[in-house]
């Protein structure tokens, strides 16, 4: 078990998961957790974050830091999703093996894994065939991520290791319609047009796409975990194992809300992978598993965006 008094640096500390793996660790009892905003430290400058790193020696290092967003964000932005995401994660991994950081979670994306690859999705099946267009570039930026840190493992026997996680939702998640995943999206979309008098909702594609969805709560659980324990192995996924479409996820998320309008798919949005369910066996013969099942964690997350409407109008619903 890792002592509870050791520095844990938290890079993306703020977001969805940083601020879920936070409560986590202080919850499982750790004292010393350390972060910056991007105001504060902008992870993009090599230079500011060896300076960071080397002063502030950290023991563990959770790099919960990228640019994130949905099927049309990563589409529309390419170069940023690549860029940005080499740069944060090569420059932490860099200084961390540089300054004797001692344990290095990754955390990558289930999108690493061939479009067409055999579903479930095993943790061999990387590099193993061409990937999905509409992010590619974001994933390829995470693969990188990935063989760096097992070639440190290789080279130099350190504990850095790769979690994949799955699609995640859950409190403090993105709700800008445009940047946004497809749960927070439809959270937002049919509250709003329930409080419009159960106006239409429209929703991208075609609703057939299928999807696993992680609450970010188990996530968390998940990083504490590869944090208390040495792992044997580089990768893991992490998800429930199972997945639903697109159009079913719609219909529960219109029934938890109590939306009794018209659901409109618009087919000039793109589906993007057909199905990216992942094997998550690995990780559970290491000893973790989820918890929040689908329709618990939905319910969880609307009282959530209900109960800071007024913050999120503010930061993030107003973008
Ligand atoms: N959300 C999802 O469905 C999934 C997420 N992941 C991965 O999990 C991790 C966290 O994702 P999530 O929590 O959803 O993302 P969020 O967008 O909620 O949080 C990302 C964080 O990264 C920080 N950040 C971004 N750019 C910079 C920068 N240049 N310098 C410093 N900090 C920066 C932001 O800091 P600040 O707030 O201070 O600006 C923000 O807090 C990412 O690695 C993502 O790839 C993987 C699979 C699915
Ligand atoms: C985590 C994962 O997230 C991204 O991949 P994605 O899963 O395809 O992303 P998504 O959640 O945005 O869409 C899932 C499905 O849902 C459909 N959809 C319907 N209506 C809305 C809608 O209103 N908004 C959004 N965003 N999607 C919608 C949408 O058309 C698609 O078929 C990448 O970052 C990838 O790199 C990655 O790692």
């Amino acid at each position: 078990m890792m002592d509870k008094k050791s520095k844990i640096y938290i890079a993306g500390h703020r977001g969805m998961v940083g601020s879920a793996v936070w409560r986590a660790l202080e919850a499982d009892g750790f004292t010393n957790l350390i972060g910056k905003t991007s105001a504060e430290l902008d992870l993009r400058d090599q230079v500011a974050v060896t300076q960071f790193i080397s002063t502030e020696k950290p023991v563990v290092i959770i790099d919960a830091a990228a640019r994130v967003g949905g099927i049309l964000a990563n589409n529309d932005y390419p170069y940023q999703f690549l860029m940005e995401n080499l740069q944060i994660q090569n420059n932490l991994i860099d200084a961390a093996h540089k300054h004797g950081v001692q344990k290095f979670i990754f955390l990558g994306s289930s999108c690493i894994y061939p479009k067409f690859a055999p579903q479930p999705l095993k943790e061999e099946y990387l590099l193993t065939d061409s990937l999905e267009p509409t992010n590619e570039w974001y994933a390829i930026a995470k693969i990188t991520g990935v063989k760096a840190c097992e070639a440190i493992r290789k080279q130099y026997n350190k504990d850095f290791v790769s979690l994949m996680p799955t699609n995640l939702y859950g409190s403090y998640d993105n709700f800008d319609l445009k940047t946004s995943h497809v749960l927070p999206a439809m959270l937002r979309k049919f509250h709003e047009a329930k409080e419009n008098g159960n106006t239409a909702v429209t929703l991208w594609g075609s609703g057939t796409p299928m999807r696993e969805f992680l609450c970010v709560d188990d996530m968390a659980e998940a990083v504490v975990f590869a944090v208390n324990n040495v792992l044997p192995e580089h990768l893991y996924n992490v998800g429930t194992g199972k997945d639903v479409t697109i159009k079913e996820l719609a219909e529960t998320i219109q029934n938890v809300v109590g939306h009794t309008g018209e659901i409109i798919w618009d087919s000039e949005k793109p589906d993007g992978t057909p199905r990216k369910l992942m094997d998550v066996s690995k990780l559970k013969h290491a000893g973790w598993a989820y918890k929040i099942e689908l329709l618990e964690g939905i319910k969880q997350t609307y009282t959530w965006f209900l109960e800071n409407q007024t913050e999120l109008k503010q930061v993030k619903l107003s973008k």
